[in-house]
């Protein structure tokens, strides 16, 4: 399910909470979603009963991945992560970071890949503010958005 709306959000969380399940979140561009992606969001969702995936806006990842991203516009990725069997709620943010989203959630996992480390995540203190857990999966080497764009600009130059 795709949740543009914070009030449904807000809601749906509540229900979540009050049925004590675990939620995972994680957040990110995922432009040409890949298989990188994939295992990841797998490995994500055996962390808890429920994955949320933050996913930037057309806005957010221009103001963050620059003018020519993204390749596939928001609905088109909404919709692939949507239909991903590991994947229960999407929610698109325009926002920098997903500092906000994670106000709201409150997950008891946050999840990024080994691109990143723990000190490099600004959401990292709201995380641990409430008592939540940070997690970096390793990543699947070899799979990039960036990668993708690379293969496809030397086949067609
Ligand atoms: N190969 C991979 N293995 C595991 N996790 C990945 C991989 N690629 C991306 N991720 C994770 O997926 C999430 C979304 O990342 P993103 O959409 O930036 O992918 P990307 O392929 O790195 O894109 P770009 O090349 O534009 O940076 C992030 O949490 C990132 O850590
Ligand atoms: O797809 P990306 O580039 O891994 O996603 C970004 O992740 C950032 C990360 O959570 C550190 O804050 C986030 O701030 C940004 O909005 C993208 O989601």
């Amino acid at each position: 399910m795709i949740i543009e709306d914070r009030g449904l959000l807000e809601d749906i969380v509540r229900e979540l909470k009050s049925q004590n399940l675990k939620i995972v979140f994680t957040n990110g561009c995922f432009d040409i979603i890949h298989r990188g992606h994939v295992e990841y969001l797998n490995k994500a969702k055996k962390l808890g009963d429920i994955l949320i995936v933050g996913i930037n806006s057309d806005k957010s990842i221009k103001k963050i991945k620059g003018d020519k991203r993204p390749i596939i516009p928001l609905y088109s990725r909404a919709y692939v992560l949507d239909n991903l069997k590991a994947v229960d709620f999407v929610v698109p943010f325009d926002e920098e970071t997903p500092i906000e989203l994670i106000k709201i959630i409150k997950p008891d996992v946050h999840v990024k890949g080994g691109d990143y480390r723990e000190e490099d995540l600004p959401e990292a203190e709201i995380v641990k503010s409430y008592g939540g857990e940070i997690k970096i999966i390793p990543l699947i080497e070899g799979f990039s958005t960036t990668k993708i764009i690379e293969w496809v600009l030397e086949k067609y130059k």
